[in-house]
């Protein structure tokens, strides 16, 4: 029993110290889960810490990742730019190279060029004193050529001088007799015998008298010049450019056409569209260009104006207007030697060219008014007027001169019954034959004057005279130049046509005068 005892003692020992060691174990197993606690929450910590850090660690592996980026884009550009630099390197070596090879040249050629100034400076000096020798030369040239031209103005004064003297003494009223060739068949009997100087034409016709006997007569003229059909254009104006260029020289020149309808005025005067058959008008402004522009050389600066007017059934129209025809109401003033007309365009004219496309204006114009007013060209005046100023800066003198090319209204007289006439054809031959009676009485008068002295001129009895009152009177030149049909059934429009012309030719105008001032 004790036995038993102390074994139930022993095992309440046993049990007390297992007691005892389960309350430890227990214990350490509660410490050591306070420490396992203890443990995870230290682990989810480091574990929090370690997630952040491997971010951080991301993030500065991704901005290193960028910067390596960035840092191999620079590479590859620094990488291209060192091509280029080493392309470049090596193109300035070649450069370098060439450089030194012009160097070496020119460093040779400097030294030939050294020795050439030498050569040059010794023939330099040579020079220079043939130099100064030739400025002297040159000084003593120039005082010649002034001289020189000095002489050649003085011998320009000379020559217009003697111009004048020539035209003087061809007389200043002059008559030219043109006949014009024949298209058709039956021509008068037209004769020219003076085949050296062509002064001479003679008419004549044959008819039955009253007894059955053939009876012939014969009239003999004489012009200061007669053209037979063949000449040309410029047979006629070849007498005619001196005259013409009496206008530079500051006279006033008019050249009248006149003559029967179809005897060839405005083929004298404005001719056709071809150089050979160009009329008297072109070829005067193309002479008065040239003669212009020579006289340049001599010191003399011109300037041309230009009007164009027609005078029909005594009314002054413009040819060169813009206005509508025929309606303006024009006046001839005249003031201080120069004619004005009111109201009329006056073009300065600059060339040959622009002149022509004025003429053809001025026919236009005239075609235009044809169309209501039968044949208008043949029974109206036409007054073409070229003005010319000259001023010489040398010699100071000043000129102004103006060439009328007139084209006359045809000269045929109205049937002498007046029969088959209508109201308009008799007016306008009235006007006609009222102008040009009044024409051949200024020019009677201005021969009168001349003769004896004070005498009235008649100018203002037709619109043409007065206007031409300048152009006209004793101190002009003046040419008419009859044209002539050959055609047998004009033999009497031709006769009383020569015994117009033969009177004008008859008639003396006094001496022209220049219209010359100092400036
Ligand atoms: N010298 C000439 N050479 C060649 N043809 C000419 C000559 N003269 C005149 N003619 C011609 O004769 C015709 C009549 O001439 P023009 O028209 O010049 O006469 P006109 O007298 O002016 O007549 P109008 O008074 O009707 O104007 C025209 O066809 C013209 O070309």
């Amino acid at each position: 029993m004790d036995a038993e005892r102390q074994k139930v003692v022993q095992l309440q020992e046993n049990h007390q110290a297992l007691s005892r060691e389960l309350a430890a174990a227990r214990t350490f197993e509660l410490t050591q889960r306070r420490e396992l606690v203890n443990a995870s929450d230290e682990m989810d910590a480091l574990r929090k810490r370690h997630a952040r850090e491997i971010m951080e660690l991301e993030m500065d592996m991704r901005k290193r990742e960028r910067e390596i980026r960035e840092l191999n884009e620079d590479l590859g550009a620094v990488r291209g730019d060192l091509v280029c630099e080493r392309a470049t390197v090596s193109t300035l070596k070649g450069a370098l190279a060439q450089q030194e090879t012009a160097q070496l040249m020119l460093q040779v050629r400097n030294d030939a060029l050294q020795k050439e100034l030498g050569t040059l400076q010794s023939s330099f000096d040579c020079s220079a004193e043939t130099v100064s020798k030739l400025k002297l030369d040159l000084e003593s040239a120039q005082n010649r050529v002034l001289e020189l031209e000095q002489e050649a103005r003085e011998a320009e004064m000379v020559r217009r001088k003697l111009h004048n003297l020539v035209q003087e003494l061809k007389g200043n009223i002059r008559v030219f007799c043109r006949v014009r060739p024949l298209k058709e068949q039956s021509m008068a009997r037209i004769q020219f015998p003076d085949t050296r100087d062509h002064r001479e034409i003679i008419l004549s016709s044959t008819s039955e008298s009253a007894t059955g006997q053939e009876r012939k007569e014969t009239w003999n003229f004489s012009f200061d010049r007669v053209f037979e059909p063949h000449s040309t254009q410029e047979d006629v104006f070849e007498e005619i450019s001196q005259l013409a260029q009496s206008c530079t020289d500051g006279y006033n020149v008019c050249i009248f056409a006149y003559g029967q309808t179809g005897s060839g005025k405005s083929f004298t005067m404005e001719g056709g569209s071809t150089p050979a058959t160009q009329g008297m008008i072109p070829r005067a402004v193309d002479q008065v260009f040239r003669v212009t522009e020579e006289l340049k050389t001599k010191g003399w600066e011109y300037t041309l104006e230009g009007q164009f007017l027609e005078i029909y059934n005594e009314t002054i129209n413009d040819l060169l207007g813009k206005g509508e025809f025929d309606k303006k109401r024009h006046e001839i003033k005249h003031e201080k030697g120069t004619t004005r007309i009111t109201d009329v365009v006056v073009l300065p004219l600059r060339s040959p060219a622009q002149v022509r496309s004025l003429l053809s204006l001025a026919n236009s114009r005239r075609t235009v008014a044809a169309t209501l007013m039968n044949e208008r060209s043949s029974r109206s005046h036409s007054v073409f007027t070229l003005r010319i100023r000259g001023m010489n800066a040398h010699t100071g003198e000043a000129c102004e001169g103006a060439l009328n090319l007139v084209d006359l209204a045809g000269s045929e007289r109205l049937n002498a019954s007046g029969a088959g006439a209508d109201k308009d054809r008799l007016r306008e031959t009235q006007a006609i034959n009222k102008s040009l009676s009044a024409l051949g009485d200024v020019i009677a008068a201005l021969g009168e004057k001349s003769e004896k002295g004070d005498k009235h001129i008649p100018y203002r009895n037709s619109k043409l005279t007065y206007l031409l009152q300048n152009s006209l009177s004793g101190n002009s030149k003046t040419l008419m130049v009859l044209n002539l049909s050959p055609l047998a059934a004009h033999l009497n429009e031709s006769l009383c046509s020569l015994r117009f012309a033969t009177k004008v030719n008859n008639t003396t105008i006094g001496t022209a005068k220049k219209q010359m001032k100092t400036v």
